[in-house]
C-alpha cells in the first residue's frame, strides 16, 4: 500500500494488477480501462504542506527526544523497511484464522531476523531499552494486527530481567534474546484477572526431588489470555500460589517449559491451546494453559525477591511485598507510550483524509470545502493531535520517573514505589481510555470510509481499546491511585509532608476556592483544585458513612464512584501540568513558529479539558460563567489558528506509509485510488460469479430451492 510496497508490483499498473489476479475485466466495475487510476499526489495535500508555517522536522525531533534520536529511528526504520518484504500482497484481514496466524509467524520471524542481523549490530541491546519504542513502531509495518512475539519481548524478557537473580538472568536471557526459546506471561486465569491474590494455580515445593509441582486444581484455575501462548511459545512465566512446608506464601513467578524444544509438542502434564476469535489481537494466538501435577526444577522459580531453599525454607529477600508486581508496573509505563503512538497514527490518517475529502456546500453554489474546514471537524481532530503530544511527553516523563525509582530500589530504597504505582496506574488508565475514545473519534471523523478495514482505523481501535482492560482494568487502576490520594490527603490535613505529585494538596486542604485565571498556569492550577475538591468530597463521604456505622471497607466501596472521579481528576491535572512544563522546556530553543504552534496545541488541550469539566470548575473553584465564555472563545480561536498547520503537525509524527498502512492516510493523499486498489484485492472479486449463485441464489430465484 505504501510507496515501497508498490515496488513489489512495480511492473503492473493497478488495473493490470487487478486483471492479473482476478479473472475478469474491469469494465464489470464500470471503470474506463483505457484510463489509468491516477498515480499523482493529491493537490489539496500539497497545498496544505505549502502553507504550513513551521519547520516540520523540528517538531519531529522534539517528539523523538532530539535530533540524534530521530536519525537513529530513521536508520532503524529504513533498515527494516528497505526490502519491502514487510508487506502482504493479500491483505491480512482477508485471510482465514489459520492463514493469518501463519502469516504473522512468517513476518515475525522475518522481522526478528532483520532486527538480530542488522539492527542489533547498530544499537546493541539499547534496542530493547530506550529504542524499544522504535522497534515497536517499526513492527507495525509488518503487522496490521499484533505479532505473536509481542509478549516475548514485552513481558517474558522483562520479567526475567526484573525478577530473576543474576545467575538466572545469565542463564535465561541469552537464550531468550537470541530467540532460541520463545516465552510469554501467563498470569490471568479463567476465574481471576484483576484480583491476582485470588489466582488458583499452585506451585507446591517437593524437597525430596527439589522440584515444584505446578497444578491447576479446577477449570477456573486455567491460565487464559496470555499472548503467544496458544501455538507459539515453548516457555512461559507462570504466576502461581507458592506452597512450601505446608504454608501458602502467595503468588510468585516461575519459568515453565510447556513444549518440547525440538518437536514443539506440549509436554506431558501440560494442556495448552488458543482461546478462539477475539475483537482484536487475532494474530497473537492468545492461549489457555492447564497443568496436571507438572514438575519443574526448584531453580525455575524466579528468585530475586524471594527464595525457596533446597530444604523448603522460604526466604523473603525484597524489602517491599509488591515487588513481584514489577513487570506490570513496567508494562503500564510502556503502554502510555504505546497508545500515544497509536493515537498519533489515527490522527495522521484522519487529518490527511480530512484535507483530501470535500463534502457539502458552506455557501450554495460555491465549491465543496475540504471537510477539515468545518469547525466541528477541527474540534474532533485537533484535540487528537494535542492529546498525542500530551501523552507522548507524559510518557517520556513517566519513563524518567520510573527509571529513577528503579535506581533507588536497586540501592534498597522502596520509599517512592507507592507514588510510582499510583502514577503509573492512573496514567495507564487515562491514556488508554483517552486514546481509545479519540481513535474512535478519528474513525467517525472519516465518515463511511473510516469504517473500511483498509483505513486501518478499526484495527487501531480494536487494539487500543484492549489496552484499557489488560495490564489492569481502568476502574481498578484508578481505585489503586485513589488509595494513595486519600492517604496523601490525610497526611496533608495533619500537616505532614507529602510527595511531589500531590504537593498541591498542601495548599488545597485549607479549603479556599481558587479564582479562575485563563492562562495555561491558571487552568492547570484550577485542574489541581478540582482534583483536591473531589478527593476532599470523597474523604467527607467515607467519614460520613463510617460515622453512620459502616466499616471502612464498606464506606470505601460505597464511595467508589467518587473515588474513581477523584483519581481521574488528579491524573488529568498531572497530564496538563507535565504537558505544559515539557512543552515550555522542549521549545526553549526552538524557532519562533515552532514555539507558537506547540503552545497553541498545548493551550488547546488545556482549554478543551476546562470546557469538558465546566461543572467541576463551577463547583470546586470560583470560576464564573463569563470565565467559561471566554475560555470557549479562546478555544475556537485556537482551532482557527491551528488549522493552516494541521497537516504539517501530523506530518511531524513522521510515519512512513508502511507503518500507517492506511488507504486514507498515505502521504500522497491518493485516497480514492487506494480504496479502489484495496477493494479489488477482496477475495470475493477473484471471480465474476460466486458459486453460491448456482448453489442457492439461482434455485431460490427460480423457485427450485
Ligand atoms: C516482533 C515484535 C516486536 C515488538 C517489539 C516489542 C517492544 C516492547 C513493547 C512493549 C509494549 C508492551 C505491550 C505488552 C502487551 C501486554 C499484554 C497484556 C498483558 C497482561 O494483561 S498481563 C496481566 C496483567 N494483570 C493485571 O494487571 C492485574 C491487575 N491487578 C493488580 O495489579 C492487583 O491485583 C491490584 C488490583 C493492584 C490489587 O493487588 P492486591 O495485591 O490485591 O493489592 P491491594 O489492593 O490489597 O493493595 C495492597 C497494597 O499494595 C499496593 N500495590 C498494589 N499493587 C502495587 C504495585 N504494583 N506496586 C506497588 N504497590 C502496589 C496497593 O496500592 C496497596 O497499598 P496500600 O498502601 O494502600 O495498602
Ligand atoms: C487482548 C488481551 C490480552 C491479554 N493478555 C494477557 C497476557 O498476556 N497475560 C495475562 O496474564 N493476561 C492477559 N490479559 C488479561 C488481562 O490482564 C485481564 O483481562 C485484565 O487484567 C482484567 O481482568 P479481568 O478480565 O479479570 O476483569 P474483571 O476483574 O473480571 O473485570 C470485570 C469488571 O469488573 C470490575 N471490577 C473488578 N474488580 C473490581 C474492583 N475491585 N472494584 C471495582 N470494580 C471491579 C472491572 O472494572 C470491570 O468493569 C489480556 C487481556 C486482553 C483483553
Amino acid at each position: 500500500m505504501g510507496t515501497r510496497c508498490e515496488g513489489l508490483r512495480d511492473s503492473l499498473s493497478p488495473i493490470a494488477y487487478y486483471e492479473e489476479y482476478s479473472h475478469f475485466r474491469l469494465d464489470c466495475l464500470k471503470i474506463d480501462d483505457n484510463k489509468e487510476l491516477s498515480m499523482s499526489a493529491n493537490e489539496d495535500l500539497a497545498k496544505e504542506r505549502a502553507r504550513c508555517d513551521f519547520n516540520v522536522s523540528e517538531i519531529t525531533n522534539i517528539l523523538d527526544g532530539g535530533i540524534e534520536r530521530t536519525k537513529q529511528r530513521k536508520k532503524i526504520e529504513s533498515i527494516a523497511l528497505s526490502n519491502g518484504k514487510c508487506c502482504d500482497v493479500t491483505p491480512e484481514e482477508t485471510l482465514g484464522p489459520k492463514e493469518r496466524y501463519e502469516n504473522a509467524i512468517r513476518k515475525s520471524c522475518l522481522y526478528t531476523k532483520i532486527v538480530k542481523d542488522q539492527v542489533l549490530t547498530l544499537t546493541g541491546l539499547e534496542v530493547l531499552g530506550s529504542n524499544s519504542s522504535v522497534l515497536r513502531r517499526t513492527a507495525d509495518a509488518f503487522f496490521k494486527d499484533i505479532s505473536p512475539f509481542l509478549l516475548h519481548l514485552g513481558m517474558f524478557v522483562p520479567t526475567i530481567m526484573g525478577q530473576g537473580t543474576p545467575e538466572q538472568q545469565s542463564y535465561w536471557l541469552p537464550r531468550a534474546l537470541d530467540f532460541q526459546i520463545i516465552g510469554t506471561y501467563a498470569q490471568t486465569e479463567l476465574g481471576h484477572g484483576t484480583f491476582i491474590r485470588g489466582l488458583e494455580t499452585t506451585a507446591t515445593y517437593d524437597p525430596d526431588t527439589e522440584e515444584f509441582v505446578i497444578h491447576s486444581p479446577r477449570l477456573t484455575s486455567y491460565k487464559w489470555w496470555a499472548g503467544g501462548l496458544g501455538k507459539t511459545s515453548n516457555y512461559c512465566i507462570v504466576v502461581a500460589q507458592l506452597y512450601t512446608q505446608g504454608k501458602c506464601y502467595g503468588i510468585h513467578p516461575f519459568i515453565v517449559q510447556i513444549r518440547d524444544e525440538d518437536t514443539h509438542m506440549p509436554l506431558p502434564g501440560v494442556r495448552v491451546g488458543e482461546i478462539g476469535p477475539r475483537m482484536g489481537f487475532n494474530t497473537a494466538d492468545n492461549g489457555f494453559l492447564g497443568f496436571d501435577h507438572y514438575r519443574i526444577p526448584r531453580n525455575h522459580m524466579l528468585m530475586k525477591n524471594s527464595q525457596v531453599l533446597k530444604d523448603g525454607t522460604y526466604v523473603k529477600v525484597a524489602s517491599h511485598s509488591k515487588l513481584t508486581y514489577g513487570t506490570m508496573v513496567f508494562v503500564r509505563v510502556m503502554l502510555v507510550n504505546e497508545v500515544a503512538f497509536n493515537l498519533a497514527k489515527a490522527a495522521t490518517i484522519a487529518v490527511r483524509y480530512s484535507a483530501v475529502r470535500r463534502q457539502s456546500e458552506k455557501i450554495s453554489g460555491e465549491p465543496e470545502p475540504q471537510i477539515i474546514d468545518y469547525v466541528t471537524q477541527q474540534h474532533k481532530l485537533f484535540v487528537c493531535i494535542a492529546t498525542a503530544h500530551a501523552l507522548q511527553l507524559s510518557s517520556n516523563w513517566l519513563w524518567k520517573t520510573f527509571s529513577a525509582v528503579l535506581a533507588d530500589m536497586r540501592g534498597g530504597n522502596t520509599e517512592n514505589l507507592p507514588e510510582l504505582h499510583a502514577l503509573s496506574s492512573c496514567l495507564k488508565a487515562l491514556s488508554t481510555s483517552d486514546s481509545a475514545a479519540l481513535i474512535e473519534q478519528c474513525r467517525l471523523a472519516c465518515g463511511g470510509h473510516g469504517y473500511m478495514l483498509s483505513s486501518n482505523l478499526p484495527l487501531l481501535y480494536s487494539f487500543v481499546t484492549a489496552t484499557r482492560t489488560y495490564e489492569g482494568d481502568y476502574t481498578v487502576l484508578l481505585l489503586q491511585t485513589a488509595r494513595f490520594l486519600i492517604k496523601a490527603w490525610e497526611q496533608a490535613e495533619s500537616g505532614n509532608p507529602v510527595t511531589p505529585t500531590v504537593s498541591y494538596m498542601e495548599e488545597a486542604v485549607v479549603g479556599n476556592k481558587y479564582k479562575w485565571n485563563g492562562s495555561a498556569e491558571g487552568i492547570i492550577k484550577a485542574a489541581y483544585y478540582v482534583a483536591a475538591g473531589k478527593i476532599s468530597s470523597s474523604v467527607t463521604s467515607i467519614r460520613k458513612r463510617m460515622k453512620n456505622g459502616k466499616a471502612f471497607e464498606d464506606a470505601w466501596e460505597l464511595t467508589g464512584v467518587q473515588l474513581v472521579a477523584a483519581a481521574e481528576a488528579h491524573c488529568r491535572a498531572v497530564i496538563c501540568d507535565v504537558y505544559r512544563k515539557e512543552t515550555v522546556r522542549l521549545t526553549a530553543n526552538s524557532s519562533p513558529n515552532v514555539k507558537t504552534v506547540m503552545d497553541q496545541l498545548n493551550m488547546l488541550y488545556l482549554s478543551h479539558w476546562a470546557l469538558e469539566r465546566t461543572g467541576d470548575l463551577l463547583r470546586y473553584t470560583s470560576t464564573t460563567e463569563d470565565d467559561i465564555i471566554s475560555c470557549q472563545q479562546r478555544y475556537e480561536e485556537l482551532l482557527a489558528a491551528i488549522r493552516p498547520n494541521a497537516v504539517g503537525l501530523v506530518d511531524a509524527f513522521d510515519f512512513p506509509d508502511e507503518i500507517l498502512q492506511s488507504t486514507l492516510g498515505a502521504y500522497d493523499g491518493r485516497v480514492y485510488e487506494r480504496l479502489m486498489e484495496e477493494a479489488l484485492k477482496s477475495p470475493l472479486n477473484a471471480e465474476p460469479v460466486n458459486r453460491s449463485f448456482h448453489q442457492y441464489l439461482k434455485p431460490l430465484m427460480q423457485g427450485k430451492l
